[in-house]
């Protein structure tokens, strides 16, 4: 059997379902059936609140009939129903979170976290007096903030009718300070601002990107954390740029923060399907048996965008699409598949499984990696820009845009099994169909997205008077199950959604010497045209191992 892992653009969300549906599909006696859990999160991230009652909520006025980006958002005037004025704030005894978003100008704040902390909203996950703070360099005013994540927030799949107000509500709570993310002064005013909007400070802070976060810290830390409440600081990956540099980002957050308020995300561990990885492999008698080198030949785990670095190269620049996609997501989602058996669940027991995964990775061979960087190309009288014509990127760069690697775990399960990952930017932007893979070849295909999907290709006679095979689906249907969408949920058990210490070392342990070998011998990426399907090399690669790339040879 080969296992087909696939994450290609355009995105789908990073919230879940509600797990209750996973457990009517658990067997009654399976040590691994969840409990039914919670929608909304409890003691994790955010303080411990009862799900917010849609009586008691304050309203703002409504702005029904007018289009949301020309809504002046300043200035409305909340009608609180417990009878006190405007203005008066909340009452001691309430809940109260404020979150800041460092780097906010930017494209994760903007695709993800806004619309993430809307869909909390949106399900009364958050207490009813929260405030977001977007803080970063650039010079923007609230109106303009809310201008811009306006349209990104969207009420997804099941749009009920009062999403336009719950819109306006959100965006009201949300504000804006321009400030240097080494500035102690910005940072006292950013604390001031904060104060002025919560009774009973308690914050979240989630930052990015990852040059600037100790120096974030160490403002926020000092000037803008609350006395009285909780701080959290969420950090996005990459974590450093190499084993050592890692360890200098921990050590060095470590003067401001404990471990425990350290949040090392992986929005690909929030994905649903990759949440569902453990379930359908353990809660399934029919998939564990065949889990090993006994019956699996080899895995890819695929991520391809269609779109380049469009004005982000800033960031991408310097860290490379090894840095940015394999050694955090798509290596995350390789322990959790080739992990043993973990005695439950619980995020403790699936992290101790995943480091041993982990430990056991065969040195990565320069002779096993491929490198690429997309160029120019002109197609049905389009021109599609090269990496290198992004004004944020040098013109001499040599950051690869493209890896494909084969991995190899040292342990009896998987023993001589290629795990083959490839991960691209300014890839081809459809699926391909081509031949199909031989036909004794069963596939597990696990899309993660778009249209997230697991499926298993059989094979089936033709019907007619020969005996002519061909492969079939056996589709688990998972999107049709999928009701309606659940805000990310980061619950007692969540700690399994961040990278416990020792996970981040042994990531890093395994790419650090061939990023290292990568850039000491400056090896040049091999060009593949933009909206193509990468370089060849990756091909030859697979066919070193007997294997043909899963997202080209077949139809997925
Ligand atoms: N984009 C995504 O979908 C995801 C991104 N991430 C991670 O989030 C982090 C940020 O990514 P993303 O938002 O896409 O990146 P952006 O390039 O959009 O940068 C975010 C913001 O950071 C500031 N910034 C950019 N470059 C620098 C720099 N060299 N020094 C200081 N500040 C800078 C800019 O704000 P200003 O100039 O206003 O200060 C910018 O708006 C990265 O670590 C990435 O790995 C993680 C998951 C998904
Ligand atoms: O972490 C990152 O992920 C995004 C892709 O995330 P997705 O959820 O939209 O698949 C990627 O574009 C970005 O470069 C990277 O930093």
């Amino acid at each position: 059997m080969a296992v087909c892992f696939h994450t290609s653009s355009p995105s789908s969300s990073c919230s879940s379902a509600p797990s209750s549906s996973f457990s009517r599909s658990c067997p009654q006696r399976s040590p691994f059936s969840l409990r039914k859990r919670k929608l909304c999160p409890s003691d994790s991230l955010l303080p411990h609140q009862p799900p917010r009652d849609a009586a008691r909520g304050f309203r703002i006025r409504s702005s029904y009939g007018h289009p949301l980006n020309a809504l002046s958002l300043q200035n409305v005037d909340f009608n609180l129903e417990d009878g006190r004025p405007p203005g008066s704030g909340p009452r001691s005894d309430e809940p109260t979170i404020s979150i800041t978003i460092v780097g906010a100008s930017g494209d994760l704040a903007k695709k993800k976290i806004f619309p993430a902390l809307f869909a909390l909203f949106y399900e009364n996950c958050l207490p009813e007096h929260f405030t977001i703070f977007g803080y970063s360099r650039s010079k923007m005013t609230d109106e303009e903030l809310r201008n811009s994540i306006s349209g990104t927030l969207t009420c997804r799949v099941d749009s009920r009718d009062n999403c336009g107000d719950k819109m306006e509500e959100f965006l009201r709570r949300c504000f804006y300070h321009p400030g240097q993310y080494g500035s102690d002064e910005n940072f006292s005013e950013l604390d001031e601002k904060l104060r002025e909007k919560e009774a009973v400070p308690q914050a979240i802070l989630s930052l990015h990107p990852p040059n600037i976060f100790v120096d974030v810290v160490r403002c926020a830390s000092l000037f803008a954390s609350s006395p009285t409440g909780w701080t959290r600081v969420i950090v996005e990956k990459p974590f450093g740029r190499d084993s050592k540099s890692s360890g200098e980002l921990t050590r060095s957050l470590k003067q401001y923060l404990s471990e425990d308020q350290i949040f090392r995300i992986d929005h690909y561990l929030g994905k649903e399907l990759v949440e569902n990885l453990s379930v359908l492999r353990f809660s399934n008698l029919v998939f564990e048996p065949l889990w090993s080198r006994q019956y699996i030949r080899n895995v890819q785990l695929i991520f391809s965008e269609d779109f380049g670095t469009e004005g982000r190269g800033g960031y991408f620049d310097s860290y490379g699409i090894i840095r940015d996609i394999m050694q955090n997501h798509l290596l995350q989602i390789l322990a959790l598949f080739a992990m043993e058996p973990p005695v439950s669940l619980d995020a403790e027991d699936i992290r101790n499984e995943k480091v041993k995964v982990l430990r056991s990775m065969k040195n990565l061979q320069l002779d096993d990696v491929v490198v690429g960087q997309y160029k120019g190309h002109s197609k049905g009288g389009r021109a599609y820009p090269a990496y290198i014509d992004d004004p944020t990127v040098p013109k001499n760069s040599l950051t690869p845009t493209f890896a494909a690697a084969a991995l190899f775990i040292d342990n009896a399960r998987w023993d001589g099994v290629p795990f083959l990952m490839k991960a691209g930017k300014a890839l081809h932007s459809r699926r391909s169909f081509g031949t199909d893979l031989d036909k004794a070849t069963n596939e597990l295909v696990i899309r993660v997205q778009p249209d997230e999907a697991i499926y298993l290709k059989v094979n089936n006679k033709i019907p007619g008077l020969t005996m002519r095979l061909d492969s079939s689906r056996l589709n688990l249907l998972y999107s049709a199950k999928r009701l309606r969408e659940a805000p990310p949920r980061r619950d007692r058990g969540e700690r399994r959604l961040f990278i416990r210490s020792d996970e981040l070392d042994a990531a890093w342990a395994l790419f650090t010497p061939l990023l290292k070998e990568l850039e000491e011998k400056k090896i040049a990426p091999e060009l593949y045209p933009y909206g193509s399907r990468g370089p060849v090399g990756a091909h030859y690669l697979a066919a070193k191992y007997g294997v043909r790339w899963g997202d080209i040879s077949s139809e997925n």
